[in-house]
């Protein structure tokens, strides 16, 4: 029997289940393109985050960006969670879900005066701050406000992530976070603004990380530096380590939660730091627990390649287009027939609209094919491309099926425009 990267999924009757839910079922009921979430994997993933008996409060910051329905918030929201934040819009997002702000990080190298002001008046947990000018716009509007803003600078570390460099944070050419060499001064600098008050310090290197050596070189050039503050009279409350754990889509075998959590513990414990922990996944806690259904439309032999043209495009799913990424793909229903070579293709007017090349499959024309750990940066990074109105995202819940967001409607494409 095949094994997917997806726990949740599995052959029953020759047909694929998420749970204990048909997913030729759900194309009946639902339509394609379509998103689909199992909420027990879901459940599993933010598991494998859950470090019971450490000696200090663990922090796991959901990177909202990953995945950011506000069903998958609220999922995240009632067990405890943080969440990392990088615009109104998600802190927003976040609230409406039914956490508390003061729960919320707010990170990116672009925060705008609405935005920092918004999230002041909202009062969330810590800004993470990327830039000498951004400490000192958030003190002016701190100031103005009357408030006090809580920081954390992001240090860039110059680490090697070891993964795609489209998204790979932590090098010096990267535009992200303060540089290692500048960041003494710049907690000087921070500590003489009455607008601010010292929280913590963060670092996030890159995503889709498969090997904790990044990890661990990073986190030791922070303690040394977290030791120097200190010895300058700076206190920090909490170090927070980023997100950026990688996930199996084929065959890679990426470090566990706990292994990652366990080793920074006891780094922290080498050094003797007593500080709070934060951690913030995102892909980990959402790519293995969401899968894109599409309808083969046609199959179209030509002397070079077989074609399977399916429903959805690169707009609805960009990750194989951007970063050449490969998801496995699947048949809802079992065939038998002997497989072939195919091209997965979309409908979308760009020779990139593509999510499979040479894969050997055997499907049969108005076939669902499911694209396989595709809950995270999958519907977050969907657009309106070519006027195709984006995917409805279904939560499967045991035999229970649940609607999170309904298909865009023609409507909504253009409800925001004006005629002359
Ligand atoms: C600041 C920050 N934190 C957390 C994340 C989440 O990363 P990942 O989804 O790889 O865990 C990102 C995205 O890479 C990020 O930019
Ligand atoms: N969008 C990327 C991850 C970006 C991480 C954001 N900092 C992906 O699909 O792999």
């Amino acid at each position: 029997m095949t094994t997917y990267p997806i726990p949740t999924l599995s052959e029953k009757n020759n047909e694929l289940h998420l749970e204990n839910v048909s997913l030729n079922h759900l194309v009946k009921e639902y339509g394609t393109p379509l998103y689909v979430y199992s909420k027990a994997a879901l459940q599993q993933a933010w598991d494998a985050w859950q470090h019971p008996n450490a000696d200090r409060n663990i922090h796991i910051c959901y990177a909202v960006k990953a995945n950011s329905n506000l069903a998958i918030l609220q999922f995240f929201a009632q067990r405890g969670a943080y969440f990392d934040t990088v615009s109104k819009g998600e802190i927003a997002r976040v609230i409406k879900a039914g956490a508390s702000a003061d729960r919320i990080v707010f990170s990116g190298v672009g925060k705008t005066v609405e935005e920092i002001t918004y999230a002041l008046e909202q009062g969330i947990h810590c800004f993470n701050v990327e830039s000498l000018p951004e400490l000192d716009r958030i003190h002016d509007i701190a100031t103005h406000l009357g408030k006090r803003a809580p920081i954390s600078l992001r240090i860039n570390p110059d680490v090697d992530a070891q993964t795609h460099p489209y998204i790979s944070t932590g090098l010096k050419e990267n535009k992200f976070g303060i540089d290692h060499n500048l960041a003494e001064s710049a907690y000087m600098h921070a500590a003489s603004l009455s607008g601010l008050k010292i929280a913590g310090i963060d670092y996030h290197i890159g995503s889709q990380l498969t090997n904790l050596s990044p990890y661990l070189d990073a986190q030791n050039r922070l303690f040394n530096l977290v030791k120097k503050l200190a010895a300058r009279g700076i206190e920090l409350e909490h170090i927070d380590l980023g997100g950026g754990l990688g996930v199996r889509y084929k065959d890679e075998t990426p470090p566990a939660a706990s292994e990652l959590i366990a080793q920074s513990l006891q780094g922290l414990r080498d050094v003797g730091f007593k500080h709070t922990l934060m951690f913030e996944p995102g892909r980990s806690l959402v790519a293995n627990a969401g899968l894109l259904l599409t309808n083969v439309e046609y199959l179209k032999p030509t002397e070079a390649k077989n074609f399977a043209i399916v429903d959805a495009g690169m707009n609805d799913l960009i990750r194989p287009a951007l970063y050449q990424s490969w998801m496995q793909v699947v048949n809802t229903t079992v065939r038998n027939e002997p497989a072939i070579n195919y091209d997965i293709v979309g409908p979308v007017c760009e020779s990139s609209d593509w999510f499979a090349h040479d894969r050997e499959l055997a499907i049969a024309a108005g076939d669902t094919l499911a694209i396989l750990s595709a809950g995270a940066y999958s519907m977050t990074m969907a657009s309106n491309y070519n006027t195709r109105q984006r995917p409805a995202e279904v939560l499967v819940d045991n035999q229970e099926t649940h609607l999170i967001r309904q298909r865009d409607t023609l409507n909504s494409l253009w409800g925001n425009e004006q005629l002359l």
